[in-house]
């Protein structure tokens, strides 16, 4: 059995990877963390895991919890994250961190849109973790930034195009949606119910939100050229999901049936991309809960352009779930173990 540490277990993200790790055979949780809740049974703070859990929540102490477990998932706060992960591999441990401080080739690009790094040297070694991209660096990973959910969405919906050299990379615009788990658990006046609920709006709109970076970073290294994109996200009034609308220019004439074979070909044996058939386009509501990546593909003749759609659920593909598929790959465990469950559907 793996011994495995949830770092933030106290979180979305973190209690996410609680459900998920449940029903995963090969794993044993062995240390969860909390400041606020610490001293407390982790079923106290989260009622739908009674019975099943009944491990004590702890501060995060770093030695102490290398001390428990050989695997480390950080669900914490960017910043939180890089002041513990050395110390974890320093004392041996291989550490999956959701936050956004190991996604970054270049300490600059984090400088830029977050804050200095602490330990900008570990960006060299830590391995953008989207198995659907880079799996084969992903298995001998110390270290794996575990990529951000809108990312996710938009990388995955447009990775064909670019490794065919099928779009105009300056043509790209992705127009996303999430549902307001993806803001996370602490409370902010902007995520109250009457301020979301009967809403749907814009933010970070013009180019400012902490994504753009990122998933520029990895569509310039599919297209083997510098990217910039349109990028808006919206905040929906759902608990989770996230759909992802993106646009760009044909550089050759397709029709809709050519590159819908084109993407089934692309992400056939992937488990968890499942390109819909040509005229069905996906929802949130049909991953929820599981690690899926749902793709619908049309062709606007009129303008020339493709428009790829995209659905992900944020807390799975798009955080905890994508970190177990990470930790299966790294460990040699199947790659699907704790992820076979379906969506909760309706
Ligand atoms: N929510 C989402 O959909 C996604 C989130 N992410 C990223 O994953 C990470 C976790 O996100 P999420 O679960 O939503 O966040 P939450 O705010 O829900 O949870 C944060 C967790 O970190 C703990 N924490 C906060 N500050 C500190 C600190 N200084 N030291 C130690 N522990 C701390 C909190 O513990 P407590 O408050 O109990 O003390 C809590 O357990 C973030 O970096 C986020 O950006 C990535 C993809 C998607
Ligand atoms: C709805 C909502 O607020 N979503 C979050 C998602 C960002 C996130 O998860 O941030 P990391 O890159 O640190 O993982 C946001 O827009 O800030």
């Amino acid at each position: 059995m793996l011994k495995v540490a949830v770092v933030g277990a106290s979180g979305y993200t973190g209690v996410e990877l609680l459900r998920l790790l449940h029903c995963h055979s090969e794993v044993a949780v062995t240390c969860i963390t909390s400041e606020q809740s610490a001293g407390r049974p982790v079923a106290d703070v989260f009622p739908t895991l009674r019975k099943r859990y009944g491990q004590i929540l702890e501060n995060l102490e770093p030695v102490r919890v290398a001390e428990k477990a050989d695997f480390i998932f950080t669900a914490l706060p960017h910043k939180a994250a890089m002041e513990v992960v050395p110390t974890f591999l320093k004392l041996g441990k291989r550490v999956v961190d959701l936050s956004a401080d190991y996604r970054f080739h270049d300490a600059a690009v984090y400088e830029t849109w977050y804050e200095p790094h602490m330990n900008p040297e570990l960006l060299a070694e830590a391995v953008y973790g989207l198995p659907e991209v880079r799996r084969d660096a992903i298995v001998d990973a110390r270290l794996v930034g575990n990529p951000g959910c809108y990312p996710t969405s938009v990388i995955l919906a447009l990775q064909p195009l670019l490794r065919h050299g099928l779009i105009d990379p300056a043509t790209i615009i992705a127009d996303s949606k999430s549902g307001v788990s993806g803001a996370g658990r602490g409370a902010k006046v902007d995520n109250l119910y009457c301020e979301v609920n009967e809403g749907f709006k814009a933010y970070s709109v013009g180019g400012v939100h902490r994504h753009t970076p990122e998933i520029e970073q990895e569509l310039s290294l599919l297209a083997g050229a510098k990217v910039t994109i349109s990028f808006t996200p919206h905040l929906v009034p759902m608990d989770r999901g996230i759909l992802s609308t993106v646009y760009a220019r044909l550089t050759a004439v397709k029709s809709r049936t050519e590159l819908v074979e084109l993407y089934e070909e692309y992400y056939e044996g992937e488990p968890f991309v499942r390109v819909l058939p040509a005229g069905s386009y996906p929802s949130t509501a049909h991953v929820r809960g599981a690690n899926f990546c749902d793709l619908g593909i049309a062709v606007d003749e009129r303008t020339g352009r493709v428009i790829v759609v995209s659905a992900i659920d944020n807390l799975v593909k798009g955080a905890a779930g994508q970190a177990v598929q990470n930790m299966n790959i790294m460990n040699g465990f199947p790659e699907g173990m704790g992820l076979e469950g379906l969506p909760l559907f309706p």
